[in-house]
């Protein structure tokens, strides 16, 4: 987790709040929104330099608010999610690792009240994100384009169950489901059965439907997916759909090409 210093006087607090942290009601931590950052602040004592985190926006997937089905608790919660490079364990490797916090908001008696505070913090955090979209800095097009998008974005996620050592629906059931939830990703699961199932699908497929095409895979299920779309008699228009890769297969060159040479 990021624990630089934040410097309020250059990124001015957008949105301060006292918050109880979840699962401890007597741990009050003070959270002020910056442009860049959200600064979570212990109040109560605690050790000098151990009671302030600042997590990057830019490690931040999405956030939630929400209210629990106990009616009697006016409580409205907020959930971040980050997911912060970390050093693995016992390995000099750094890796993304998930960071959840959440935070407790029952200033007020009514419930209502409490969960449009939390609706509040959760539009600033979300118009926050977007300005940290992981694109290139020559790529103002693709910002652009995504920023406009009102709504949950939707994607067919293409996944082959035998690429690699067969772990990718593993790795969807541990990982990748809870995430693109988290980011607000609604999406749809595609398992595919046999060589160039992918291939015929994308080819018959209304695009109108999609926001992007994402391949839980290797190269080979990629290569099907851009054949598929390239047959099609409206392949100029089909090849613009926006094309992910989460790499899962044994080699997985192209995914670990674009993370190379994308720095
Ligand atoms: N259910 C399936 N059973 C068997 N083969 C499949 C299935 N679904 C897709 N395929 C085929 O498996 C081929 C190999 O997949 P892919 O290249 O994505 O994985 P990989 O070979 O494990 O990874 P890499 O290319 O990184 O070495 C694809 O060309 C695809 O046509």
């Amino acid at each position: 987790m990021d624990q630089r210093r934040a410097d309020t006087s250059i990124n001015p607090v957008s949105l301060y709040g006292e918050f109880t942290v979840t699962g401890n009601r007597k741990a009050r931590c003070a959270v002020s929104l910056t442009e860049k950052d959200l600064i979570v602040q212990r109040l109560l004592l605690a050790p000098v330099g151990r009671n302030k985190v600042v997590l990057s926006l830019k490690d931040c997937v999405g956030c939630r608010a929400y209210r629990e089905g106990d009616n009697a608790d006016p409580a409205a919660y907020l959930a971040v999610y980050f997911y912060p490079l970390k050093r693995r364990w016992m390995s000099s490797g750094m890796s993304r690792q998930r960071a959840e916090q959440c935070f407790r908001l029952a200033s007020l008696q009514d419930p209502c009240a409490n969960l449009e505070e939390a609706e509040k913090w959760a539009r600033a955090l979300s118009s926050g994100l977007s300005t940290w979209l992981p694109l290139s800095n020559d790529n103002e097009l693709q910002r652009a384009s995504m920023s406009v998008l009102s709504r949950p974005s939707r994607m067919m996620l293409l996944m082959n169950p035998q690429s690699g050592k067969g772990q990718a629906l593993t790795l969807y059931n541990n990982h990748i489901q809870r995430m693109l939830n988290e980011a607000g990703v609604t999406h749809t699961l595609v398992i595919t059965e046999r060589q160039n199932h992918a291939r015929e699908l994308v080819k018959e497929a209304d695009l109108s439907q999609w926001d992007a095409l994402v391949i839980m895979s290797g190269d080979g299920l990629l290569f099907e997916v851009i054949n598929g779309l390239l047959e099609r008699p409206d392949w100029e228009e089909a090849i613009r759909t926006p094309l992910g890769i989460l790499p899962s297969g044994s080699g997985n060159a192209l995914a670990a090409s674009i993370h190379h040479y994308s720095g």
